[in-house]
């Protein structure tokens, strides 16, 4: 794999080559995801849940993300490296520039923030500072506290218009990246359409331009595994085995199937 950049993920999107991603958490992961040629890791707070046992990503600190950002980035020189930043530490456009810059200084290529129109104006500071920003709307597991759970987000009308109007928003920004986490695979497929950068989807039915798993469900590692997730240990009997098996079925549409949608 050659080394990827914010343009070949650009350039598979106007092809309409869909791509994985997958997050990692330590170099011995990482350089496994090297090998298999998975374009993008994200190291996603989703550690507080995997590698911390906590029951949410509120409790994820920066120097957590920055530890495990520098793992991942020894293990790795050729996917792109996306590291979100965790709860809090972009509530200002002060705070967002100091740990976007310390996750850039640790190894990430692009920071990862949670949430829709308050964070146009960050967005742009980062983007006109040199750093390239991914943004993430529908279930934001870091407002788990005020969403009231784990749910799938733009059902309504009123939500599913709202979320549109964030995504341009976000793309008029700067936003380089899109994460949309649960929901209805018929909105996913509309932002995927109407957005020219690349949309990554988890629980967000096949028809955006990415997908992402968190490595620990797809090899059936963790106690509650979502329902959009699925097992590609069991299936193939070898990480190495796993990781290509989900890479392939990324690439030809066959994963995420209609059972791991909403
Ligand atoms: N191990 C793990 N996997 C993840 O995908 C993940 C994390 N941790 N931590 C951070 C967030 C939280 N996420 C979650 C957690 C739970 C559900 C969940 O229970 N979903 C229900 C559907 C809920 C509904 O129908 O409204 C499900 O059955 O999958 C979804 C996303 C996704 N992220
Ligand atoms: C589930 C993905 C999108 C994430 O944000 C994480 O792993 O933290
Ligand atoms: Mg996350």
């Amino acid at each position: 794999m050659k080394t990827v950049t914010i343009h070949t993920l650009r350039d598979l999107k106007s092809r309409g080559e869909k791509f994985p991603v997958i997050t990692a958490y330590d170099a011995s992961f990482s350089r496994l995801i090297e090998q298999v040629g998975i374009e993008v890791v994200l190291v996603g707070d989703s550690l507080g849940n995997v590698i911390q046992g906590q029951d949410s990503t509120v409790p994820v600190t920066m120097d957590d993300m920055a530890y495990h950002v520098s793992a991942v980035r020894r293990g790795n020189s050729k996917s792109l490296i996306i590291a979100d930043l965790p709860f809090m530490a972009y509530a200002s456009e002060e705070q967002a520039m100091m740990n976007a810059a310390e996750l850039m200084q640790a190894g990430a290529h692009m920071v990862k923030l949670e949430g829709g129109a308050w964070l146009e104006h960050t967005v742009c500071l980062l983007a006109e500072r040199g750093i390239p920003v991914c943004g993430h709307l529908g279930l934001t597991p870091q407002s788990v506290n005020k969403l009231g759970g784990y749910k799938v987000q733009g059902r309504d009308e009123q939500a599913a218009e709202m979320m549109l109007k964030d995504a341009k928003l976000l793309e008029q920004s700067g936003i380089d990246l899109l994460v949309l986490e649960c929901v209805p695979a018929a909105l996913a497929k509309q932002i995927s359409e109407e957005l020219s950068v690349p949309v990554i989807g988890i629980g967000a039915g096949a028809d955006t331009d990415a997908q992402v798993l968190v490595i620990y469900d797809m090899l059936g590692l963790s106690p509650k595994v979502p329902k959009f997730s699925r097992n590609f240990l069991a299936e193939t009997g070898s990480l190495e085995g796993a990781l290509n098996a989900y890479a392939a079925a990324v690439r030809d549409g066959s994963f995420p199937g209609p059972e791991h949608g909403f």
